[in-house]
C-alpha cells in the first residue's frame, strides 16, 4: 500500500515538472516578461557571446540591410539596427513584434521595419544579409525559399537544428547527403559558423543548434528551380534503388521515351559497349548544361 501511494506521489511531481504543454499552448517560460509559445519554437537566444559570432559571420556593412526572420524579444535585433542601414524583420507573433519594437525605439534608433507575418508566405523584400536564429519546424521550406530568392543576396547567416544543419553541409559519400545537401551546393556554399548548445536558449530546446554561413554561388546557375528540384526528388527518392532504376521507373516515362536511342541506352535492349556511367551521362545528356554539371559532380561519384 505504501509502495503504491510513493509512486503515485511520484507520477504526480513528474507530471507538473515534466508536462509538456498542449499544442499552440505557451511553454511556460519566461523571457523578459513575455511567455514563450512552443508553437512558434520561441527559444530566445540568450548567450550574448553566441549574438556576437552570428553578427561577425554576417560581415555587416554601414550600407546594409538586413532581414532578419523572428526577431523575438529582440536579441539580435538591437544589434543589427546598430551595424546596418535598415533592417526589416518578419515577426509571426504579435506580443513579439510589439516588444522588439518597444526595445528597439528605446535605442533612439529608427532604422527598424517590423512586419507582423509568416515569412513563409510573405513576399520577401530585396535585401543584403539575411540573419536569423530559425524556429526550428520552418527550416526546411524556409532554406528552399531563401534558395529560389532572386535576386540574390550576399549572405545568410541561419542558426538551424544541428542535424538539419549537418544535413545541408553534408559532403559527397557522407551519410547525411542528399537532396538538400545537392540542391543547396548548386546554388551556395555554406559553412559551419559555430555549434550552439540546447542551454545557451531560453527555454532550453531539445536539440542542440549549429550557426551555418550561407553565400550565394557567383555567377548564379540559371536553372528552373522546381525542375531541378524534381530531378533531384528522383535521384534521392528511392535510396536503395540505383540512379539508373529510378531514372528508369520515373524520369523515363514522361522523357526519355521520347528519346529512343537515349531510352535504349538506359534501358540495355540495345548492347553497347559503355560503361555505366558513360550511359547516365548520355541520359543526362538531354538536360540543361548546368544540370549536367552537377549530376556529374555528385550521381555519378
Ligand atoms: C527561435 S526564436 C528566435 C527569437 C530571437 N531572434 C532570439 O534569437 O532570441 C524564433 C522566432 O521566430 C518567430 N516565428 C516562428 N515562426 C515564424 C514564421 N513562420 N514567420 C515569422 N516568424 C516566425 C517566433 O515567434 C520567434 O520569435
Amino acid at each position: 500500500m505504501a509502495k503504491v501511494k510513493k509512486q503515485n506521489l511520484k507520477k504526480k511531481a513528474k507530471g507538473k515538472a515534466g508536462a509538456t504543454p498542449a499544442k499552440g499552448a505557451a511553454s511556460g517560460a519566461s523571457a523578459g516578461g513575455l511567455v514563450t509559445n512552443k508553437k512558434f519554437g520561441q527559444h530566445l537566444l540568450r548567450n550574448p557571446g553566441i549574438v556576437d559570432k552570428i553578427l561577425n559571420a554576417a560581415e555587416l556593412k554601414p550600407s546594409d540591410v538586413a532581414f532578419e526572420i523572428g526577431p523575438g524579444t529582440g536579441n539580435l535585433t538591437v544589434k543589427l539596427i546598430e551595424s546596418c542601414k535598415r533592417v526589416i524583420a518578419c515577426e509571426i507573433d504579435p506580443r513579439m513584434a510589439a516588444e522588439v519594437r518597444k526595445r528597439c525605439s528605446g535605442t533612439g534608433r529608427t532604422n527598424l521595419e517590423v512586419r507582423e507575418c509568416d515569412v513563409l508566405k510573405e513576399k520577401w523584400p530585396i535585401f543584403d544579409v539575411c540573419v536569423a536564429n530559425l524556429p526550428y519546424q520552418i527550416s526546411s521550406p524556409f532554406t528552399f525559399k531563401l534558395l529560389a530568392h532572386r535576386p540574390a543576396f550576399r549572405c545568410a547567416v541561419l542558426m538551424f537544428q544541428k542535424e538539419f544543419a549537418e544535413r545541408l553541409i553534408a559532403k559527397v559519400g557522407e551519410s547525411q547527403y542528399g537532396r538538400l545537401a545537392v540542391n543547396t551546393s548548386l546554388f551556395v556554399k555554406v559553412s559551419c559558423v559555430c555549434k550552439v548548445g540546447r542551454m545557451n536558449f531560453t527555454p532550453p530546446p531539445e536539440v542542440d543548434s549549429m550557426v551555418v554561413k550561407i553565400v550565394p554561388r557567383y555567377p548564379p546557375i540559371e536553372v528552373d528551380f522546381r525542375e531541378w528540384d524534381g530531378l533531384m526528388r528522383i535521384c534521392f527518392g528511392r535510396k536503395r534503388k540505383t540512379l539508373r532504376s529510378s531514372f528508369c521507373m520515373t524520369y523515363t516515362l514522361k522523357t526519355l521515351e521520347d528519346n529512343y536511342t537515349t531510352w535504349c541506352a538506359l534501358t540495355g535492349n540495345r548492347p553497347e559497349k559503355k560503361s555505366m556511367k558513360e550511359k547516365v551521362l548520355e541520359v543526362l545528356g538531354s538536360l540543361k548544361l548546368a544540370e549536367q554539371r552537377a549530376i556529374k559532380s555528385f550521381a555519378l561519384n
